[in-house]
């Protein structure tokens, strides 16, 4: 299993500190998507550079022009590009052939999706990678990663990602339903100190 760590509400520096801190107890690096708008692409170059063993996930949150930024994110050198559920069909499959034509993936975001009917349809227009998410916002009205996972039951041969709050104590719950990434945002970059909370998460998810 993964751990995604999620690089939201941070500044160049601390993106970059936060890294060199857990670099050693995160697979994958997303750097999120207000850092992407604050930074543009030359953020998700630089990291590319400093960290060129590692995955890289833009969280592009692309929901139209499909092509164009799929075609951004993995010409600054991106492995993933994100894409929301909610797009058009067209959007979804231009992204995709973008990925396949450069050997790349693309994950789509399930923000939002409450009926495991898009799902299939998304799987059937080919895509194999989803991350379950409850978003910044609705975390706050106390919902919670437990039962996202009820939207996947009875799918299979789909990758999955799982995001939204998660924190150290919430952690086991969401392994028990094996998900193959786990994505950190807060509770690793808001932590007093990162590398521990990293190390403990790594830690656990071994066990
Ligand atoms: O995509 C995101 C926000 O839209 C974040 O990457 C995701 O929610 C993980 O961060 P946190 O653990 O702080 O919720």
């Amino acid at each position: 299993m993964n751990i995604q760590v999620a690089l939201d509400r941070l500044t160049r520096e601390e993106c970059f500190q936060i890294l060199e801190d857990t670099g050693s107890y995160v697979d994958w690096i997303e750097i999120g998507t207000g850092v992407i708008k604050e930074y543009g692409m030359a953020i998700v170059r630089d990291i590319r550079e400093k960290y060129p063993d590692k995955t890289i996930v833009a969280d592009m949150k692309t929901c139209d022009a499909g092509k164009h930024e799929t075609i951004q994110a993995f010409d600054a050198g991106a492995d993933i590009t994100t894409v929301m559920a909610f797009s058009a069909d067209k959007t979804i499959t231009d992204t995709l052939e973008v990925a396949e034509s450069r050997g790349k993936r693309v994950m789509i975001d399930l923000l939002g999706v409450s009926e495991n009917k898009r799902i299939r349809e998304l799987q059937e227009l080919g895509v194999s990678l989803v991350s379950l998410h409850i978003g910044k916002d609705m975390q706050e009205t106390g919902e919670s990663t437990g039962s996202l996972f009820d939207l996947i039951q009875g799918i299979s041969g789909l990758e999955t990602a799982v995001a939204g709050g998660i924190t150290l104590e919430t952690l086991p719950g969401i392994v028990e339903n094996n998900p193959d990434t786990v994505i950190i945002g807060s509770a690793i970059t808001k932590a007093a100190d990162p590398a521990e909370a990293a190390m403990a998460m790594k830690g656990l998810i071994k066990e």
